[in-house]
């Protein structure tokens, strides 16, 4: 189990702040779609939100542009009781990040990213407090951050002070290859960032890419072998509709299945899975009630339009885990 020092803030983000479009035309491609509905985005954003909305305690350390998307996106976070005082705002004239989706079928779903000059990516070494770093009992960073400088360095100054003032980092690879240069970069700065980090997540496709240059090849006991002998006390893989599987230090193993679901889009999973399963672990609960709890959230956000909004609350899991039977 995971062991938290008692601070001010449970878990704060780190990464991108964006805006969803999400077709509201849903099962047709997005040539033909006329009409979207924006969100706050961003995967550690969602994560974030999702946190807040379970009744923990969120703050974030990220940019965003200086317009009215920026505006937007600080607006939002503030309506959900997300303390926003280390999210700064860019004055370079960068954009914010776009993530077109595109809901062809519950199982055909893709997103559209623009990306180019965002102000995500220019977050700055020096944008980063360890005063802030410290007052939270997590730290849940995105693997975009690391995509590209000076983003990547902010990312490294805050493992220092999370690691310097024993802050748990829970790493969620959360890979976009649109965001990188190329599979080689990425396995580089991820294995550098995962060996200072106390919990990581990802996929299996995910792991496969961090693993690039490793003697491990797409098999999850020596993956949780090679990231569990540096730092991390827990590494979980996710294997979609097959569930997540969470391993240990001490060799001990957990397996959640996942919870029916009536999908509408199944983007979202991923990020209502960490907000949950972080939850769970600040309970003190075993990985395996973490990622049966991450489970359901991800069930409820992938039946509904949204990300952000759309995730869940305490109860609305706990009606989900009492109605319905994992598999
Ligand atoms: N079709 C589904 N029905 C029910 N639960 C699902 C489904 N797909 C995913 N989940 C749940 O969501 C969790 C995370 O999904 P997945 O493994 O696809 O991660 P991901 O790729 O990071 O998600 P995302 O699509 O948001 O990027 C799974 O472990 C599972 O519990
Ligand atoms: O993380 C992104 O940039 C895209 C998200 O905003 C989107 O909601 C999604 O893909 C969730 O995983």
């Amino acid at each position: 189990m995971i062991q938290f020092e008692t601070r001010e803030r449970d878990v704060i983000g780190l990464g991108r702040l964006c805006i969803d479009l999400n077709a509201n035309e849903i099962h047709r491609p997005m040539e033909e779609t006329r009409t979207f509905t924006k969100y706050v985005g961003g995967s550690p954003a969602n994560i974030a939100i999702g946190a807040q909305r379970l009744g923990l305690s969120a703050g974030f350390i990220g940019k965003v542009s200086d317009d009215q998307m920026g505006r937007y996106i600080v607006n939002y976070l503030e309506e959900q009781g997300i303390d926003t005082s280390n999210v700064v705002t860019d004055k370079t004239g960068a954009v914010t990040g776009l993530a077109f989706t595109e809901i062809l079928s519950p199982e055909d779903c893709s997103i559209l990213m623009y990306r180019d000059n965002v102000a995500d990516l220019l977050l700055a070494p020096s944008e980063v407090s360890e005063a802030y770093v410290a007052s939270a009992k997590c730290l849940l960073l995105s693997g975009t951050a690391l995509a590209s400088s000076p983003s990547r360095e902010a990312v490294f100054v805050a493992l220092t002070y999370a690691n310097k003032h024993n802050t748990k980092v829970v790493f969620d690879l959360d890979y976009r290859p649109y965001t990188w240069k190329s599979m080689e970069e990425t396995a580089v700065y991820y294995r550098l960032a995962a060996e200072k980090c106390d919990v990581i997540v990802g996929t299996r496709e995910e792991f496969d890419v961090m693993e690039t240059f490793s003697e491990v090849k797409g098999d999850d006991q020596q993956t949780a072998r090679e990231w569990l002998s540096h730092q991390a006390e827990l590494v979980v893989i996710k294997h979609g509709q097959d569930g997540s599987k969470a391993y240990e230090k001490d060799g001990t193993t957990y397996r959640s299945g996942v919870y029916p679901s009536n999908v509408l889009k199944t983007f979202g999973a991923g990020d209502a899975y960490a907000s949950a399963f972080i939850y769970g672990l600040l309970q003190g609960w075993n990985a395996e009630q973490a990622m049966s709890f991450g489970s359901a959230s991800a069930s409820i956000v992938i039946s509904r339009h949204s990300c952000s909004e759309a995730m869940p609350t305490v109860a609305d899991i706990e009606e989900l885990m009492q109605t319905t039977t994992a598999k």
